[in-house]
């Protein structure tokens, strides 16, 4: 492998120092930096406009930085439109020629490419595409575009696969084959580098994360880390005596109830009680104690949506017009 060693028998894949680039007077990614080892799937989140799409592009090669140090696969990539061989993925949508069928388009791909020719069949079987493989790309779905491109980028056995919301458009069946084809391709070596509003595919599939938001790194570091970020969490409380319930969660040193007009939504036998894990746990203690039964009892939001909202919260006032102003301070996870 050629790629950067860092000296710590990691080899790195991406490796970005305060990259920028704007579009006009929009601040599309405000000094980023990003790391990624070989065999990491590092998963880019923020809400919509934060610059993912754009950080993946010049992974690809699809646009230049206009400020900041950006290596791939340990080469130092410049003003051109060039990154080293083994890159593989895409933007958007997979750029897929519609008239011809699947298995013609995975041919065409590694004609195109040159060198060895790669198994298209097994890859039209990872990603679940081979009864329709000789069906034409046009009538596909999203969702079987986004499984044939990932297809289409796994031919070349990437060191660095790229990927825009992979999940966009997939039904369940989809997700479950693009989810095993990128961690198997993580587990042979492969870098990969992916984008996603799913909270729950990133948690399943990422060690690492950077949370993007208005162009800025927001937290950067391990998924468990940034499920860690937030406070106190709101837990739904369930039990068999919403009554008895109540004066013991009003009883439990830490723990408060949360007023039903902070909710939006209402259930009568449903609590809200807000407290750290360990007032938590004394809250079940004495719940069994008292012969209370327990139905039910979870965050209100999932920990990594809680964070990504918290942290992401400024966006309603965000910077893009390059004053300086900027209202997040960066959160650097503990690898
Ligand atoms: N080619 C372009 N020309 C002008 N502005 C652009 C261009 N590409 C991106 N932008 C702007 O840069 C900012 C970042 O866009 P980007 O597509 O990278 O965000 P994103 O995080 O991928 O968003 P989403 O989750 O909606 O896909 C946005 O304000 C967008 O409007």
């Amino acid at each position: 492998m050629t790629a950067g060693g860092t000296g710590t028998g990691r080899t790195t894949a991406v490796r970005a120092r305060g990259v920028a680039k704007t579009f006009g007077d929009v601040v599309a990614l405000d000094h980023v930096d990003l790391d990624v080892e070989a065999g990491q799937v590092h998963g880019l989140i923020g809400p919509n406009g934060a610059g993912k799409s754009t950080l993946l592009g010049l992974l690809l090669g699809l646009a230049v930085a206009d400020a900041g140090r950006l290596e791939i696969l340990g080469t130092p990539v410049g003003r051109s439109l060039v990154v080293p061989a083994g890159v593989a993925g895409f933007v958007d949508e997979p750029g897929l020629y519609p008239s011809l069928t699947a298995r013609q388009n995975l041919t065409a791909f590694s004609l195109l490419r040159g060198g060895p020719v790669p198994d298209v069949e097994e890859a039209l079987d990872q990603v679940g595409l081979r009864d329709v493989a000789d069906d034409r790309v046009r009538g596909f779905s999203l969702g079987m575009r986004q499984r044939l491109g990932l297809a289409s980028a796994m031919l070349d056995r990437p060191r660095l696969l790229v990927l825009d919301e992979p999940a966009n458009g997939l039904d369940p069946a989809g997700r479950r084959h693009v989810n095993t084809v990128i961690a198997r391709l993580a587990e042979a070596g492969t870098a990969v580098v992916l984008s996603s509003h799913r909270m729950d595919d990133l948690a399943e599939l990422c060690s690492e994360v950077t949370l993007l938001s208005t162009g800025r790194v927001v937290f950067s570091g391990p998924v468990e880390k940034l499920a860690a970020e937030t406070g106190d969490l709101d837990h739904r409380l369930r039990t068999t005596d919403v009554t008895a319930a109540a004066g013991l969660v009003a009883a439990t040193p830490g723990l408060r109830l949360v007023p039903a007009e902070d909710r939006t939504w209402t259930d009568p036998e449903v609590l809200v009680v807000r407290g750290p894990a360990a007032a938590l746990d004394a809250l079940v203690a004495r719940l069994v104690g008292a012969g209370i039964g327990l139905r039910e009892l979870g965050p209100v939001v999932p920990p990594l949506e809680a964070a990504f909202l918290a942290l992401t919260a400024d966006d309603d006032d965000d910077d893009r017009d390059g004053d300086g102003d900027h209202h997040h301070d960066a959160v650097r996870g503990a690898a």
